[in-house]
C-alpha cells in the first residue's frame, strides 16, 4: 500500500508535501519522492528510505514551486530499487509526472502494448512506469498542444479502458495542473479537500483525510470510483466521471490494517470500524463460548489496540496494555523479506510479565497474515508465565494472494493457506484461535456507510472483483515475487547493479 499526495497552492508545495508524506508514512517505508513545478521546470527528489531520510535541507530549498505530488511507497511490483521510486516521469506529451497506489493485474500486456503498438520505452518492471505510459500515450495521441480539462479526462478515461487492477493516481501535468483518479471499483482510497489562503483557495488530494486534517485541509470528499480531479494550476477544479458505472468495493483490508484510525474512508471512519470489528469479536466469544475464562484481554500493538479495548469493554474483561512496542521500528508486515519482519517483531515488542503471569490472556491482532507476529508473541506471553494463551483476529483467516497493492503475492506463505482454524491453531501454538467472521468483518465496515455493501474482499474469500485474475496470473505472480525471488531481485539491487534513472540523488 502506498501512499500519495498532491497539491495545487498559491505558494511552495514542498513543505506541505513533505508533511503528507510524514503523516501517510504508514502506508509505505521502503521509498519517498516529491516533484514540483516551478517557472518551466520540474524539480524532483526521490530514492529509498523514511521521509525524514529522503529529504534534506538541500533538496527541500530545490523543491520549489506551488503544484506538486509525493509519494511514498511499499512495493508491489519489481524490485525496491530507488528506480523504482515514486514519482515516475515521462517528458512526451507536456512532461508528466505520477504516483501510484495499487496494483495493474495486466501490466505484462500492457507493457507490450506499450512497446510494440504505442512505441515507449519503460525502463523498469514497474507497474506503476505503465500506467504513467498509458495515461500519457491515451493524452498524446489527442494531439493538444494546450490540453483542457476534457483533454485530460479523455486521457484518464482511456486508462480505465486499459489498466486493470487496483489504481489510485496523483500525476502532475508541467505547466497544466494536477489530476486525480481512482480506479472503476474504488479498490484503492483517494479524497480530495480545499484550504482557504489570502491569496484564494488551495486544493489537495492525498491517500487517506488524516494528510489533509493535517495541513489544514477542508475533506471534500472522496474521488468516486471511476471518478477524476483536476486541479489548473490557477485553482481551477474540474470533476468528471471518467469510467463506466461498476461495483464499488473499497478495499477491506484498509479498515483492518492499512488506515490510520483517524481516517474517514469512503464516508467510512476507520476508527469506529475497528471499535465495531471488537464488539463483533466479543458477540462472537459471548454466542459461542458463554463460559470463557479470560482473565485479561492484550492488544498487539498498533493496528488491534481499538478492536482489543472495545471488545473488553464488550466483555466486561479487563483490558491491558501488556506489550510495549519500540516507537522506532516501524511496521513489520509491510518490511520486504522475511527475515526482516520476523527480527523486528522481537526488537519491537515486549512484555509486561505482571499481566501475564499466572493469567488466562486473550491477545488480539487485526490480522494473521504470514503469522509471524503472533507466532513470537504467543511464545513470549508463554515466556512470562502466562497460564492459557488464547488468540482473535479482528479479520477472518487471509487465505489468498492479494493482487491490488498489498504484497501478499504468494498463498503459500500465508499461514492460513490450505489450513483449517484447528490447524492454524496448532501451528501457532495458541490454547484457543477465534476469527471474525467476513460477514461480520463487512457489517463493520458498511455500518459506516450503507451505500457500500460489499468491498474488495479476496484474501478473505479468493474472489476478484476485476475479474481478470485467473490462477495462470495467481502462479505467475507467486513465482515472480515470493520471499525467495524478492530475496534475490533486491540483491542484486543491493549490490549497486541497477542504474536510477530520473533519480537526483545529489
Ligand atoms: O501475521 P503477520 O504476517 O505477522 O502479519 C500481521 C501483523 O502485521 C501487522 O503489524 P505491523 O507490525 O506491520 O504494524 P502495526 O504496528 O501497525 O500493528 C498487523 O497489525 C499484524 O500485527
Ligand atoms: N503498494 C503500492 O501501492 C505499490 C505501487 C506500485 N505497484 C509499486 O510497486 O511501486
Ligand atoms: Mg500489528
Amino acid at each position: 500500500m502506498c501512499g500519495i499526495a498532491g497539491i495545487v497552492a498559491k505558494t511552495n508545495v514542498n513543505q506541505d508535501l513533505y508533511d503528507a508524506l510524514t503523516v501517510l508514512q504508514h502506508r509505505g517505508q521502503d521509498a519517498a519522492g516529491i516533484v514540483t513545478f516551478e517557472h518551466g521546470k520540474i524539480n524532483q527528489r526521490k530514492d529509498n528510505g523514511l521521509v525524514k531520510d529522503v529529504f534534506h535541507t538541500r533538496h527541500m530549498q530545490r523543491l520549489l514551486g506551488n503544484i506538486g505530488i509525493g509519494h511514498v511507497r511499499y512495493p508491489t511490483a519489481g524490485s525496491s530499487s530507488p528506480a523504482l521510486a515514486q514519482p515516475f516521469y515521462v517528458n512526451s506529451p507536456y512532461g508528466i509526472s505520477l504516483a501510484h497506489n495499487g496494483n495493474l493485474t495486466n501490466a505484462a500486456e500492457l507493457s507490450k502494448e506499450l512497446f510494440q503498438s504505442d512505441l515507449r520505452h519503460l525502463n523498469t518492471e514497474s507497474d506503476s512506469e505503465v500506467l504513467l505510459n498509458v495515461f500519457a500515450h491515451e493524452l498524446q495521441k489527442l494531439g493538444k498542444l494546450v490540453p483542457a480539462a476534457e483533454d485530460v479526462f479523455a486521457g484518464v478515461s482511456g486508462v480505465h479502458h486499459r489498466c486493470k487492477g487496483g489504481y489510485a493516481v496523483v500525476a502532475m501535468i508541467a505547466n497544466y495542473g494536477i489530476i486525480g483518479f481512482r480506479d472503476p471499483n474504488g479498490i484503492r482510497p483517494l479524497v480530495y479537500g480545499v484550504r482557504e489562503s489570502a491569496q484564494g483557495k488551495e486544493y489537495m488530494l492525498a491517500s487517506e483525510s488524516v494528510a489533509l486534517d493535517a495541513l489544514g485541509y477542508k475533506l471534500i470528499g472522496d474521488v468516486a470510483p471511476g471518478e477524476a480531479v483536476y486541479i489548473e494550476t490557477s485553482g481551477e477544479i474540474h470533476v468528471r466521471q471518467c469510467a463506466e458505472p461498476a461495483d464499488y468495493r473499497p478495499c477491506i483490508f484498509e479498515h483492518v490494517y492499512f488506515a490510520r484510525p483517524d481516517s474517514i474512508m469512503d464516508g467510512i471512519s476507520v476508527y469506529k470500524s475497528r471499535l465495531r470489528q471488537g464488539e463483533r469479536l466479543a458477540e462472537k466469544i459471548l454466542r459461542e463460548h458463554p463460559n470463557h475464562d479470560i482473565d485479561v484481554i492484550v492488544p498487539i500493538p498498533d493496528s488491534s489496540r481499538i478492536a482489543a479495548q472495545s471488545m473488553a469493554a464488550k466483555l466486561g474483561v479487563k483490558f491491558r496494555e501488556g506489550l510495549v512496542k519500540n516507537r522506532y521500528i516501524g511496521r513489520t508486515f509491510i518490511m520486504p523479506g522475511q527475515s526482516a519482519r520476523k527480527k523486528s517483531v522481537k526488537q519491537k515488542l515486549n512484555a509486561i510479565g505482571l499481566e501475564f503471569k499466572d493469567k488466562n490472556v486473550m491477545l488480539v491482532d487485526d490480522s494473521i497474515v504470514r503469522g509471524t507476529t503472533c507466532q513470537q508473541i504467543i511464545e513470549m506471553a508463554r515466556d512470562a508465565g502466562a497460564r492459557k494463551v488464547y488468540f482473535a483476529s479482528a479479520a477472518p483467516p487471509v487465505r489468498y494472494p492479494n493482487v491490488y497493492g498489498i504484497d501478499m503475492p504468494s498463498a503459500n506463505e500465508l499461514i492460513a493457506h490450505g489450513r483449517d482454524v484447528e490447524e492454524v491453531r496448532a501451528e501457532i501454538g495458541a490454547d484457543w484461535l477465534l476469527y471474525q467472521d467476513l460477514d461480520d468483518l463487512i457489517s463493520c465496515s458498511s455500518e459506516g456507510n450503507p451505500k457500500i455493501t460489499n468491498f474488495e474482499c479476496s484474501v478473505f474469500n479468493g474472489n476478484y472483483v476485476t475479474g481478470d485474475v485467473d490462477q495462470a496470473y495467481l502462479d505467475k505472480l507467486e513465482a515472480d515475487r515470493n520471499d525467495d525471488s524478492q530475496n534475490e531481485r533486491n540483491a542484486v539491487v543491493g549490490e549497486g547493479a541497477l542504474i536510477g534513472l530520473h533519480n537526483d540523488v545529489s
